[in-house]
């Protein structure tokens, strides 16, 4: 059962937001580079408007003042004829960008037609719109383009826009046929065609908008591509010379041998301006890019930028870690809460989202310690920092976000610690997989469409054990399907050919291949109906029992995390607020939180109970209130838990249980405080038989 109640929390949060997020499109403009971009383009725009008007001559009145260099009469100096170069560019810069624009929106809007319907529409619409398009494209563009222009009689600007827009439209008619071909199978459209949506609106609604940073982009590309192709074709007079663009300055300058004569004024101004624009569309591009893709912004700055640091920083104190030698693993010794040593401790970590106004911290200054054999849990409602903590862990998470502080030591073969934010990025990749697996939520995704299970298997091995022969990958591949409970002669098929259960199998295989110490898994058995579910989970403790790894476990089923962990660790609001032995926290949680998600679960077996479910919501991780996060919702908050954030406090627990801890106000000084809900002996009992 899952318990989701941060949309909630989210949505009565969400009003400043929704208010600001009409105006986030402007958010776009503060990058400098953005902001450069679109000041350049804008001063051309405006340029192309007003340009005719504030000409200071006619651009081809002739003049005795010939070939003279930039002066204060003419700024950009005169022509062979004695015109005036400022003037004919400032004319040329409106028919320039007016073929530009206007080729870009015919092509566009061709590509956008073409490119959605033949995706969408599939069958014979998609067979005769892509035949055209691949005519279109496999016909090179430069010779048809230069046939066209020169039959095409001189029209000026119309009969360029033509031109370039027929032979510049099928690539981006492709490239939208592609992304349509894939959002048609996405949920979302799914869901809007079984509600019976119009395909016109699904199309122009749900698809399009998905596609607009690819399609501006082309847009901004054909734009500059159609003012370079205009001013090649004027240089090669097959447009009407005597319309004043930047290309027929080109022509003109290149004609009267400007270049021979040294008179750079004549054609560096034409060159220049189409350079400039261009680099402006890109910037604006890449701006739009930027805003349309929210991962994009920070991509590779921030994060990396943070952990490079931080491993500069820590490398120079810490030794680099001892690789293990293979097959050199001690034998599995069962986990014992008192005498187990740790292998992985999680100090004062914090990992933020870092965004363009907020700063969300997602993992709260959390400590924990995992100890070897040890199955640790992460329980919380949906939004508390689980699946954050596990990437942070794994160091497999993405910007925007960012490990602001903290350290992750793990207990290397030989007995000495590694900070895993101190390793480089090929000390990381020896250290996942060999050390510390993931098992991912969705198999389906996590395992590559168009290799086996045996070949992605063996792919793993192959890269992280180059010693071993084909033979020797062969039979530890078939060595894996069997310790996952996969038939053998699966090892060829493809993750579509296998059952959701199957998947998480092989999944769980690949996990294991190299018989890591750690294996995160975060939600693997989400997506599984209760039968496999349960399966999976008798898999991995068999497995866990015979291989002696430690397991990070992260679930919303609170009921499975009991069943299956020896220690869980509650978070809330991105900290830790409970951590102790599943036992002792089945039997008697001790933080009102705790309390509250136990009663919103049903018990294993025996009497039923109310599921009473925790009052409110979340908090808003960006707007943390002061003192406890869970004060608003804790039904024995008392003045000080809106003031003083908890710390986790050690209580008295049984001595051959790990010592619970609890981040609660209530437990301050002698701890006298009540558990309120706790389960029953009873139920405890049947816990046990349970286990
Ligand atoms: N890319 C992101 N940018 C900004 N905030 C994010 C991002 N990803 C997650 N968050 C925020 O970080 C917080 C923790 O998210 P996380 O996914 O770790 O929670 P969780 O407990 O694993 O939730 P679930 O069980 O639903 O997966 C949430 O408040 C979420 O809104």
């Amino acid at each position: 059962m899952a318990i989701t109640t941060t949309t909630v929390a989210e949505a009565e949060s969400s009003e400043p937001l929704e208010a600001s997020s009409r105006f986030a499109w402007l958010r776009a403009f503060r990058r400098p580079w953005t902001l450069t971009g679109v000041i350049v383009v804008f001063i051309f725009c405006v340029l192309a408007v007003i340009g005719p008007w504030i000409a200071p001559y006619d651009p081809s009145a002739v003049s005795k003042q010939t070939l003279m260099p930039p002066s204060p009469e003419h700024w950009l100096g005169t022509t062979q004829t004695g015109q005036d170069i400022l003037s004919q560019m400032l004319y040329g810069t409106q028919v320039s960008m007016l073929v530009g624009v206007g080729a870009a929106i015919v092509a566009t809007v061709l590509s956008v037609l073409v490119g959605l319907a033949a995706g969408y529409l599939g069958g014979l619409t998609d067979e005769l719109l892509s035949l055209l398009a691949n005519v279109f494209l496999v016909i090179p563009a430069l010779p048809l383009t230069v046939i066209l222009a020169s039959y095409l009689p001189k029209t000026g600007s119309l009969g360029i826009i033509l031109v370039i827009s027929i032979t510049g439209w099928a690539w981006g008619a492709r490239v939208l046929r592609a992304q349509t071909l894939s959002l048609r199978k996405r949920d979302f459209v799914e869901a809007a065609r079984a509600t019976g949506e119009r395909t016109s609106r699904i199309i122009f609604r749900d698809i399009f908008p998905n596609q607009i940073a690819i399609i501006a982009a082309s847009f901004l590309g054909t734009v500059t591509g159609a003012i370079l192709t205009q001013a090649s074709l004027a240089f090669l007079g097959l447009t009407n010379v005597t319309e004043w663009s930047w290309g027929t300055i080109l022509y003109w300058a290149q004609v009267s041998s400007a270049m021979l004569t040294g008179a750079w004024w004549w054609f560096v101004p034409a060159g220049l301006a189409i350079a400039l624009l261009g680099t402006g569309l890109s910037l604006v591009n890449f701006g739009i890019d930027e805003f349309i893709n929210p991962r994009l912004r920070q991509a590779g700055i921030g994060t990396k930028k943070a952990q490079r640091a931080q491993a500069k920083a820590k490398r120079q104190a810490i030794v680099k870690r001892p690789q293990r030698k293979r097959g050199e693993r001690s034998a599995p010794v069962p986990f014992d809460p008192v005498t187990s040593d740790v292998i992985l401790e999680v100090r004062n970590l914090t990992v933020d989202y870092i965004g363009e106004n907020s700063v969300t911290p997602a993992v709260n200054d959390v400590s924990l310690t995992l100890r070897r054999g040890e199955v640790l849990g992460i329980a919380g409602e949906s939004g508390s920092g689980k699946s954050t903590l596990a990437y942070a862990i794994t160091r497999l998470h993405k910007p925007p976000a960012q490990i602001s502080g903290g350290e992750m030591l793990y207990t290397n073969a030989d007995g000495t610690k590694t900070d895993i934010l101190s390793m480089s990025d090929s000390e990381l990749r020896d250290f996942r997989w060999e050390e510390l697996s993931i098992v991912f939520q969705s198999a389906m995704h996590a395992l590559n469409p168009i290799l086996t299970i045996g070949a992605q298997l063996d792919d793993s091995l192959r890269a992280h054990r180059p010693d071993m022969t084909k033979q020797e990958r062969a039979a530890r591949v078939i060595e894996l399907l069997g310790l996952v409970g996969i038939q053998t002669d699966r090892v060829n098929a493809y993750p579509h050919e296998l059952s959701g259960g199957m998947r998480q199998r092989a999944m769980i295989a690949v996990g294991l291949a190299l018989d890591p110490e750690i294996i995160v898994m975060d939600e693997p058995t989400t997506a599984l109906d209760v039968v496999i579910q349960r399966q999976i989970i008798e898999k991995i403790i068999e497995l866990k029992e015979r291989l002696g790894f430690s397991v990070i476990f992260i679930t919303h089923d609170l009921s499975l995390l009991i069943e299956l962990s020896d220690t869980i660790a509650v978070m809330y609001a991105g900290r830790v607020v409970e951590l102790a032995d599943a036992k002792e926290f089945y039997r008697n949680p001790r933080h009102p939180y705790s309390q509250g998600l136990l009663a919103s679960f049903p018990t294993l077996s025996g009497p039923k109970h109310e599921l009473t479910g925790i009052p409110g919501s979340p908090p808003d991780l960006r707007r943390l209130p002061a003192g406890c996060a869970f004060a608003d919702r804790c039904p024995l908050a008392f003045d000080r838990c809106t003031t003083v954030v908890p710390p986790l406090i050690p209580l008295a627990g049984p001595a051959e249980w790990r010592q619970p801890e609890a981040a609660c106000l209530l437990y301050e000084g002698d701890g006298a405080a009540a558990s309120a809900l706790s389960a029953d002996d009873s139920d405890f009992a049947e816990l046990e038989d349970a286990r």
